[in-house]
């Protein structure tokens, strides 16, 4: 691709452009510094004449609402049009010396999971973290990861909804592509302008299956439907780890998970499933050092090598220009050693899996083969022996026999409390109130009971335990303390997907009461919207509900959200409820927050992710 117009030492609002890094179909990236205080910044300037003063402000509005804090999101620092000759809209972001995540790793290469899991985590928490708030990234790829000086990743360039709506009526500079471009990281359903959080799941299970296979799912932009199967090109990966990335691949939206970070977990738990599978040979006193980032530097390509980009990537003149010496082979050892050093991480202690026959049960039968035994050996001495010789012969095996039940019952009952219980109520889960609490309609007085066993909550740690960060160092002592119980959380309740007034949580339905439900009608960017707090009485548990005048408009999205006051747990309707509002719908509803005595929640609503002032605490 070639450059345009180079900017270079020009002046954009307080920055001076001093360096060229590289470009995209509708926009150039500058390194810059502030005029003032020198301090050093990535300008990406777009190459549209955003004359029109509404124009512009939409712009700086939308960018505004992309500030977006999170410690995987690339932070904006700043926005502005230029004016000489041109009106060029600009954004300002921190300059990432490391550049782009793609020149890490050389095209084709098949990434370990442990690897990818490294990767796929912080960005689908950043993910999560803008879906929350109601904003879509629209644009992930590889080129649009970037690293950090402590090779930090972090998620740029959020899709302007703002530039491409108003592409058609802007003086596009150069004769460039349309802005509205599409890629093999495009959602079917981005082409027909329907872009939703589900469109980042599915561009982000691209890059997944990308690292994991070396190759493309798809052919080009615009090839659909399924894509080849990912073990036939990596045999290495279990076909569970190939069904959660198909399923984040699924043409259509709704078939994919339910939010971008149950992917994540789901990709984590599979490759936790397959590590369990393996044998551990020994825990000793370890320490794992990951050594990403000394791969990360030793795997540096040369600029010839990434240059050829496809055309969905942009050029960079700061692809790494050395090729250090490491040999493939080299790099499998580092990471196999990696690999089986998060193995152990994995796989100890032993209790992870519920419903599994564990070592537990294996002691249970070897206790009551003993007593068997033991109990054979007594009815031979009492036949054998007189019967005073007998009695007194009876004290020794039945002092073994005491011993060993006493043992064997002890180890029961550790084993037990250790053990997995598939019955288990899960963590968290709310046991809705009896039933004389139904007719009171003072929720405040109601004593929901919380119920949760010990393995339920360390089942769910083992499953959400984040993997250690690419830098970190972490040191197991054998044998390794047990996993710090997490704190409770809210519940998260299941929905039946069609009526927000009915849930269902562990089978109860939870009835709606009007008694303590409240509603406001509010005006979010111009949109009128009404915000329901709704509150049930079986299930003590409160939830918010959005109600817009009319149907929103393409590329809108709207939420609601629940707050537990106490302690700001809170739900949108991506959490537990029916997902957001997107274009051409008109309302949605949150999962619920138990509603202790002693709490409050509150409800909100939320328009092109602006929320609204709070209705409540009730
Ligand atoms: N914050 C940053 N710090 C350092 N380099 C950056 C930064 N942002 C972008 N770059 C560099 O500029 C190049 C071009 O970035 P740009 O965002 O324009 O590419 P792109 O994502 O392909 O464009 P688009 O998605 O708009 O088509 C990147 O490949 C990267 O090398």
């Amino acid at each position: 691709m070639t450059k345009y117009i180079d900017l270079s030492g020009q002046q954009l609002g307080d920055y001076r452009l001093s360096r060229w890094l590289g470009g995209g179909q509708t926009s150039d990236v500058y390194l810059g510094q502030h005029i003032e205080n020198q301090s050093e910044v990535a300008l990406k300037v777009f190459n549209v004449n955003l004359a029109k003063e509404e124009d512009q402000k939409a712009f700086l509005d939308e960018v505004q609402a992309l500030k977006l804090e999170h410690p995987h999101l690339m932070p904006l620092l700043d926005c502005g049009i230029g004016s000489d000759p041109v009106s060029l809209p600009f954004l300002v972001m921190e300059y990432a010396p490391h550049g782009i995540l793609r020149n890490r790793h050389t095209r084709g290469l098949q990434l370990p999971l442990e690897e990818v899991l490294c990767y796929i985590t912080p960005l689908a928490s950043a993910l999560q973290y803008a879906h929350d708030q109601c904003v879509v990234h629209g644009n992930i790829k590889p080129g649009n990861i970037l690293l950090d000086a402590d090779d930090k990743v972090l998620l740029s360039d959020f899709k302007l909804a703002t530039l491409i709506d108003n592409t058609a009526s802007l003086d596009v500079l150069h004769d460039r592509q349309d802005a509205i471009s599409y890629s093999v990281y495009t959602a079917p359903e981005q082409r027909t302008g329907v872009t939703g959080p589900a469109s980042d799941q599915f561009a982000l299970g691209v890059v997944v299956y990308e690292w994991l296979c070396g190759k493309s799912p798809f052919q080009g932009a615009l090839d659909e439907g399924v894509p080849p199967s990912l073990r036939a090109l990596a045999p290495r990966l279990s076909v569970e780890v190939e069904q959660v990335v198909q399923r984040a691949l699924a043409s259509d939206p709704q078939k994919r998970f339910a939010s971008v970070q149950e992917f994540a977990a789901a990709l984590q738990l599979v490759s936790q499933d397959e590590h369990t599978l393996e044998p551990v040979v020994s825990i000793g006193e370890t320490i794992i050092t990951t050594k990403y980032i000394d791969l990360h530097e030793s795997m540096s390509v040369t600029a010839n090598q990434e240059n050829d980009a496809s055309a969905d990537e942009s050029v960079s003149p700061q692809e790494p220009t050395q090729t250090e010496d490491v040999s493939q082979e080299g790099r499998t050892l580092i990471l196999t050693e990696l690999a089986s050093n998060t193995l152990k991480l994995a796989t100890y202690p032993e209790t992870s899996i519920a419903g599994q026959t564990g070592k537990g049960s294996k002691r249970h039968y070897l206790a009551l083969a003993s007593i068997g035994l033991v109990m054979l050996i007594l009815l031979g001495s009492v036949i054998v022996a007189g019967s005073v010789v007998g009695i007194q012969a009876l004290a020794l095996p039945i002092g073994l026999l005491q011993n060993q039940l006493a043992t064997g019952g002890a180890s029961l009952v550790s084993d037990r409390q250790g053990a997995p219980d598939s019955t288990a109520t899960p963590a968290n889960s709310l046991t809705p109130a009896s039933k004389n609490n139904s007719n009171t309609d003072n929720h405040s007085q109601a004593t929901p009971t919380s119920t949760s066993t010990t393995q339920a909550t360390s089942t769910s740690t083992s499953t959400t335990q984040p993997l250690p960060t690419p830098t970190s160092t972490t040191k197991i002592t054998s044998p390794p303390a047990p996993k710090p119980t997490s704190t409770p959380k809210p519940i998260i309740a299941a929905v039946d997907g069609k009526n927000p007034t009915t849930y269902t949580v562990n089978g109860q339905t939870c009835d709606q009461t009007l008694s303590n439900s409240h509603s406001r009608h509010v005006t979010l960017g111009g949109v009128g919207a009404t915000i329901y707090f709704r509150f049930s009485v079986t299930c003590h548990a409160a939830w918010a509900k959005i109600v817009f005048d009319k149907a929103l408009p393409s590329g809108k999205y709207g939420n609601a959200k629940i707050v537990r006051i106490n302690d700001g747990k809170a739900f949108t309707c991506d959490t537990g409820g029916n997902k957001y509002v997107a274009p051409g719908q008109t309302s949605c509803y949150t999962g619920m927050v138990q509603d202790n005595a002693s709490e409050t929640a509150s409800a909100y609503g939320s328009y092109l992710s602006s929320w609204s002032s709070q209705l409540g605490p009730y």
